[in-house]
């Protein structure tokens, strides 16, 4: 007995090393993957399952002998997985230059087609007779990921395919012209993660009942290790690994009684699960290489085609015939299930309840452009909410009416969703979603899965409540209210802010959105969505199933959403119809299949999903299309530009007609004068990254009235300074202040609601939103404007730069050129004091270039202190009455150039000496 007991620890951990073991493996071909590709397999857990259902059948049903099976599955069938999706999905992905966003809905996409196929092909019922291909101790697994760990750092380190991978890595296009085979780096990186992820599935199957969707949220949950690796160490990747699965095997032999017990049991049963969410909530997770706060870091500006479709212009027509056709089929079919027999009715309730779930997607993604993966969780936690009121399970509460109570569950769970808010304000992308993910999971795993938590909940339909036809005509009142208060939400104020937040996050802040609030409501209004839509599936079934709300559904959920358009509210309600029509009509798993393949589809469908093919334009507008296009190629004036031409070309000397005698400048507009021209000052700002300093003690000053120049070479810390201006980045030390006032401590957006108005090196438009609404969401962030005040100067703003033509169109279908007039528009469109424009010259034609320059003139002359980076020489001595010269984040030269002048105001030296004529360098 003694000595049994001694040896329990060390038995112990010898069953956690196997499932570490396991773990290690499915991490070592994460980071392998990533590092060869790009791309967090997000389907390792799909493809593990499904080779573990192929080893079971060729050896369980077939009686293939296990070295057959185990050669044909794991180094065949797996390997193959990873090299046809590398090729059929993610390399055409990676050659259109495909976001973050649309990589990860791929990856969903093949995660949920798997699902399906293991549903279609062996059922839902679970199977305990998977065959086991080693030997029960941990020390075979331990070996083989022993040598893939040493394999891979020798190929890595020391042969010429790991300084491929290496290059590929590093710059994939780079690495091409020197020669890289960068199809076959990913190729054989997708080919080696896939049989890693078959090889964790045959490890651990087992000793599971394999089911679709077991296994693969399993393997998912030991991403915390690939993570804890930050997607880099081997090492790090597998010596976690194998800790936690000793630990989580040693928590066992503890028991200390009463609540500390269940506590414990749930800790350790779910460790990896736990693991993930503490490593996505405090590692920094930056997949995205420097991470700049400014408008260059690809995750703050990425819009996402396949979130977004056509914009719908706020206040405009309600869109197109073909779009109310869709929206009243939407209603009919709704209304079908009141003529349903009992059987059928009862599958329809759940019809309104997960449209309900589904729209909360599409408002914290498809409108606020916050990947959620965790939706299931919040629909959940309203299902348990509204059971443990109804059934008067809360100490010193009386059991609640059914509808009192759902409702209540939905203000407690509201609030909730700043367990995802929070981190999301400094997550983007990839990160938000693996934060999204892990959340949800830890909520499905420590609440929904414990017994203490959901036993005896109890969601009888009482009353009136208790008839199915009732209680559908419910659901159906409280689905519509909630899409006139999503419409609203879109069309509104709130809803081109978050379409802005969604297609620029830098470009938002600049015109003066909060984002990091906007992102907290988008999450708190994600919450009471998907509980309230969660809490009618509970009552729908009379009954809480923690199975109803599992993290896998979450995923196809968010597929289904993605596919059926992301921002539109009818898409959510028809992917719902569609999701439980298919369970209800035909097999199991022919719903997920579908979605499955549909969202792999999606790079071919248009923008925005399904819902994308109903906003394309009408045969009318292809024709107006058409005959604009032919004009241009016939030699007329680009009918994009026409309207700025028609209205300033008549006064601007166009570089084709130098001769003639320059023309007066169009006179200031008029909203831009409404604020005073303030001065803008800069004191010893220093900003440091690691072991550069990129501005280095900068003084300056941008008086009212002038244009004042900034230049210097590459890297000399020009945009760094605009960033530390304009809020973008807090500077370390020094101050920024604005009139007589101190910016120094105040984030990006009210600085912009104070004045302070910034364009980017790279243009920061909202490409899904509307021209007008571009620069409407520039007017309508300061206090003190009326909707009409912001729209009726939004309008003049379109009038005078000439983009009033375009106002109804999609900023994604512009040129450039006319890119940058609207994103100066909506830089405007906030009357600014002080407008800081980076590059603004770049990318435009002689012509444009001619027209942005009587422009800014014509600002300066209305009262606006300009500061502007720009590299053309020629540009700058015709603008700038004073120049900084930057180098090594110092300023190094200031020059004042006479021939140029503002409205009789004194620009000059920082110092406000206002130093005549050209200075001496100053400064060191
Ligand atoms: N987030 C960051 N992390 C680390 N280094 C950074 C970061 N942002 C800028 N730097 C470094 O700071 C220095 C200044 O960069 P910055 O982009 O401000 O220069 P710039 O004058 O605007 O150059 P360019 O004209 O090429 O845009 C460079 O050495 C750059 O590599």
């Amino acid at each position: 007995m003694h000595a049994q007991l001694a040896s329990l620890p060390l038995d112990l951990a010898q069953a956690g090393l196997t499932v570490g073991a396991a773990a290690a493996l499915s991490g070592i071909g994460l980071v392998v993957c990533y590092r060869a590709t790009g791309v967090l397999n997000l389907a390792q857990g799909a493809i593990a399952m499904i080779t573990a259902y192929a080893v079971r059948q060729t050896v369980v049903v077939w009686h293939w002998p296990k070295a057959l099976a185990v050669a044909v599955c794991l180094l065949v069938f797996a390997p193959a997985i990873g090299w046809t999706l590398d090729a059929v999905v993610f390399r055409p992905l990676q050659r259109r230059s495909a976001g973050p966003v649309a990589t990860l809905v791929a990856c969903l996409g093949v995660f949920v087609l798997l699902v399906g196929a293991a549903f279609l092909l062996w059922g839902p019922t679970p199977l305990a007779d998977a065959p086991s291909l080693l030997p029960s101790t941990p020390w075979a697994v331990l070996a083989v990921v022993g040598v893939l760990a040493v394999g891979v750092a020798v190929v890595g380190r020391w042969t010429p395919f790991g300084t491929q991978v290496r290059a590929v890595v590093d710059n994939r296009r780079l690495a091409e012209l020197a020669g890289v085979d960068a199809d076959r780096v990913s190729s054989v990186g997708w080919a080696f993660g896939a049989f890693t992820a078959g090889l964790t599935g045959a490890v651990l199957a087992p000793g599971l009942r394999l089911d679709p969707y077991g296994l693969p949220l399993l393997v998912m949950e030991t991403m915390a290790v690939a993570v804890i690796a930050q997607l880099r160490s081997l090492t790090v990747a597998v010596g976690s690994a194998l800790a936690l699965g000793v630990l989580q095997s040693e928590l066992t032999q503890f028991h200390p009684g009463g609540w500390q017990q269940s506590l414990l049991q749930a800790v350790g049963a779910n460790l990896f699960a736990l693991a993930l969410l503490v490593a996505v909530l405090v590692l920094p997770l930056d997949f995205t290489g420097r991470g700049r706060g400014d408008g260059t870091d690809p995750e703050r500006r990425a819009y996402h085609p396949v979130l977004t479709g056509r914009p719908i212009a706020s206040g405009g027509a309600a869109g197109s015939g073909r779009n109310s056709a869709v929206r009243l089929g939407c209603a009919v079919l709704l209304l079908l299930p009141f003529a349903f027999r009992a059987d059928d009715l009862r599958s329809a309730l759940q019809v309104p309840a997960l449209a309900l779930v589904l729209l909360s997607i599409t408002v914290v993604t498809g409108y606020g452009g916050q990947v959620s993966l965790g939706q299931a969780g919040y629909a959940g936690l309203g299902a348990l909410f509204t059971g443990l009121l109804a059934g008067g399970q809360v100490a010193g509460l009386p059991a609640f009416p059914p509808v009192v109570a759902l409702l209540c569950a939905v203000v407690l769970a509201a609030p909730l969703g700043l367990l995802v808010g929070w981190p999301a304000i400094r997550r983007r992308g990839l990160a938000l979603a693996l934060t999204t993910f892990a959340v949800g999971t830890a909520i499905n795993r420590l609440v929904f899965q414990q017994p203490a938590a959901t036993t005896g909940v109890v969601l009888d339909r009482t009353g009136m409540l208790g008839q199915d036809r009732f209680f559908y005509g419910v659901e159906l009142a409280l689905l519509a209210a909630a899409l006139l208060l999503v419409r609203a939400l879109r069309r509104g104020r709130l809803g081109r802010a978050l379409g802005a937040m969604r297609d620029h996050e830098a470009g938002a802040a600049a015109a003066g959105v909060d984002v990091p609030r906007l992102k907290l409501l988008a999450f708190v209004l994600g919450a009471a969505l998907a509980a309230l839509g969660g809490g009618l599936m509970g009552l729908g079934g009379q009954a809480f199933d923690p199975n109803a709300f599992d993290p896998v559904l979450g995923l196809i959920w968010f597929a289904a959403v993605v596919v059926f358009g992301a921002d539109s509210a009818v898409g959510a309600v028809l992917a719902a119809a569609t999701l439980v029509g298919l369970d209800a009509g035909t097999v199991a798993g022919v719903s997920t299949a579908v979605v499955g393949a549909l969202a792999l589809l999606l790079g071919r469908l248009p923008p925005g999903g399904l819902a994308g093919l109903t906003r394309l334009p009408g045969r009318e507008a292809r024709a107006r299309d058409a005959a604009h296009r032919a004009a241009a190629e016939q030699g007329a004036e680009p009918v994009r530009l026409t309207p700025l031409g028609r209205r300033l070309a008549a006064r601007v000397p166009l570089p084709a007609q130098a001769a003639t005698p320059p023309a007066p400048t169009p006179a200031a507009p008029p909203m831009v004068a409404r604020r005073e021209g303030e001065r803008l000052t800069a004191h010893n700002l220093t900003k440091r990254f690691q072991g550069v300093t990129a501005v280095d003690g900068v003084t300056l000053a941008v008086p009212p009235g002038r244009i004042t120049a900034l230049t210097g070479p590459n890297g000399a810390g020009k945009s760094t300074l605009f960033d530390c201006l304009s809020g973008a980045q807090r500077a370390d030390s020094g101050q920024v202040l604005l009139g007589g006032k101190d910016l120094t401590r105040l984030p990006e957006h009210a600085r912009a609601r104070l004045g302070l108005a910034r364009t980017f090196q790279q243009i920061a438009v909202f490409p899904g939103l509307t021209v007008a609404d571009n620069l409407r969401v520039g007017a309508e962030q300061s206090a003190g404007r009326t909707a009409r005040e912001s729209a009726a100067d939004a309008d003049r703003l379109l009038d005078l730069l000439g983009l009033s033509d375009l106002r109804d169109q999609a900023a994604a279908e512009l040129p450039t050129g006319t890119l940058r007039l609207v994103e100066l528009g909506r830089a405007l469109a906030a009357q600014p004091a002080v407008l800081l424009l980076d590059e603004p010259g770049a990318g435009l034609d002689r012509r444009e270039t001619a027209l942005l320059v009587e422009l800014l003139r014509s600002l300066a002359d209305g009262g606006l202190a300009l500061l502007l980076v720009e590299h053309d020489r020629e540009l700058v001595d015709e603008l700038a009455s004073g120049v900084h010269v930057m180098r090594t984040g110092r300023t190094e030269f200031h020059a004042r150039l006479e021939h140029r002048g503002g409205a009789g105001h004194q620009g000059g030296h920082p110092d406000g000496a206002g130093h005549p004529g050209r200075e001496a360098p100053h400064g060191a």
